[in-house]
């Protein structure tokens, strides 16, 4: 299968907001964003008049009124923003997010998540949870999430079926480990776990052959619940695949003592990955708090990538992982979720605890808590470095830069519109629509919005979102157009329509 185009091309007209570089937002006001049926983005025109625009560019890309469909988002309070990239995510462990008690990683694993994973063998099962992790991580602007699975091949597929036909783009793995998890979940041997993982590969490539929405991913589990043989077998899958690869590094104390253990004759947790050919562009390692010089100049020499998972980092009182250190080693950092290591299915709560966590670094105390004032202060994130971690960082550690992560012409068109006003009480569905939690009062500067929505957003500001051009998710209100009816009444400053 392929995917069907769409049978109009659209334009999509307001405030563009993308970080194109790392640590800065481009603001594109009154601008046309042009999508083909193909999904993919054809023209951005910055200071555009809606009628002359449309007429010069239906003129230039030979488009009509009939086969164009338009969405007006003029109004100080909506912005288009990249969708998020996840890149990191356990789709089976969706119904323990928030509980996860005292426990740290070892126990965690233990106690909630082996149990709940293993349950899923049990299609219908598996059915209600992945159907309601992919609407929840839509609804909550996620346009492209890298997927751990479960071992089992069936309820794997099904995550990949899902993901195809609910239309987010995303890696899906089928999670090998053939060494420590309990008898009741685990592979039985890596010769079957590599079977069961080409049996998913194949499978994939039977709904989406051409991976153009949703692509097999290899997952070893992490170094300690894999053989070296069934690391060496994925090597060789990849080999002959090109297919990228996740799995965990250094996340915890007590994990790294076990890989020491476990693989005494490699050096350190990153080299047993490099000794088994797991570590190159393609790898996806989620965690790296605790990596030593070596390790992380190893990482950054093989290219591979890191995804940081901030909620998880806390919830599990695993540590703080250093990003600037990462990127400074020119290392290519995104963000996960890491549900339910973390406790939320948002990017945009992954972004602000992000930055909260690099400030901590740098408290009394913390790791980075010696360093001179100059050297502490440029530790911390900022509001523009984590929203890029959020779309393009997040592209580029999943090998997408050239598709997804921004705004530009020959992109596609993933993205997110986001609504920082309220809702007048005869459209919204309940008080909280009503009121939100980012109230912008119409004096905040772009920036300042930016900062109220990253602080204290979530999916109640997500109005729409589209991946490949296809509309995903649309937030339910009363008054179905009444987005529609606002940018055709709005006189590009409607802040404050509501206000007392
Ligand atoms: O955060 C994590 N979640 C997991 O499921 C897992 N498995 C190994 N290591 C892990 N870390
Ligand atoms: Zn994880």
């Amino acid at each position: 299968m392929t995917l069907p185009k769409l049978n109009k091309n659209q334009v999509f007209f307001g405030t563009f907001v993308h970080a194109k570089h790392l640590g800065e937002l481009e603001f594109l006001h009154n601008t046309a964003v042009c999508v083909d049926t193909s999904g993919k983005i054809v023209a951005v025109e910055p200071n555009c008049n809606q009628q002359k625009t449309v007429e010069a560019l239906y003129a230039r890309l030979r488009w009509s009124l009939e086969d164009t469909s338009v969405t007006l988002g003029w109004d100080k309070r909506l912005f288009f923003f990249p969708g998020f990239v996840d890149t990191h995510a356990h789709a089976s462990q969706y119904p323990n997010l928030g509980i996860f008690g005292k426990t740290t990683l070892l126990d965690w694993l233990n106690t909630y998540t082996f149990p709940t994973e293993a349950s899923l063998a049990e299609l219908p099962k598996a059915r209600r949870v992945y159907t309601r992790c992919i609407r929840q991580a839509l609804a909550h602007g996620t346009t492209t999430a890298a997927y751990y699975a479960t071992i089992d091949v069936n309820a794997t597929n099904l995550l990949a079926d899902l993901c195809f036909s609910m239309g987010q783009r995303a890696f899906v793995g089928r999670v090998c480990m053939d060494h420590l998890g309990p008898d009741y979940y685990r592979d039985e041997s890596a010769d079957q776990s590599i079977a069961a993982t080409q049996a998913t590969i194949e499978h994939i490539r039977s709904i989406d052959n051409n991976f153009e929405l949703v692509s097999p991913i290899l997952t070893p589990r992490f170094a300690p619940a894999c053989s070296s043989e069934i690391m060496k077998g994925l090597s060789e899958v990849q080999q002959r695949t090109q297919l990228p690869v996740q799995t965990h590094i250094s996340e915890n104390v007590n994990e790294i003592e076990l890989v020491k253990e476990l693989f005494p004759d490699c050096k350190h947790y990153a080299d047993v990955y490099d000794t088994h050919g797991l570590l190159n562009e393609k790898t996806i390692l989620a965690h790296a708090i605790h990596l030593t010089e070596e390790e992380a100049d190893l990482i950054a020499k093989r290219k591979a990538k890191i995804a940081h998972c901030p909620c998880s980092n806390s919830a599990l009182s695993s540590g703080v992982a250093r990003v600037r250190w990462l990127l400074e080693k020119g290392i290519q950092v995104g963000l996960g979720s890491d549900m339910s290591g973390g406790y939320s299915p948002s990017i945009l709560e992954a972004a602000r605890h992000a930055k909260l966590v690099s400030n901590h670094l740098i408290m009394p105390g913390g790791t980075l808590g010696n360093l001179s004032s100059e050297e502490r202060d440029k530790a911390k994130l900022s509001i523009e470095e984590v929203l890029y971690l959020a779309t393009k960082g997040g592209a580029e550690v999943m090998g997408l830069a050239d598709k997804i992560g921004t705004f530009e012409v020959g992109k596609q068109w993933d993205a997110q519109l986001i609504w920082t006003g309220l809702v007048p009480d005869e459209v919204a569905y309940d008080d909280f629509t009503t009121y939100g939690a980012t109230d912008i009062f119409g004096w905040e500067t772009p920036d300042e919005r930016i900062a109220k929505w990253v602080f204290n957003g979530d999916s109640h500001n997500v109005r729409k979102v589209w991946v490949a051009g296809r509309l995903v998710h649309e937030q339910l209100l009363r008054k179905e157009n009444w987005m529609d009816e606002l940018s055709a009444n709005s006189d590009l400053d409607g802040v404050g329509l509501l206000d007392d």
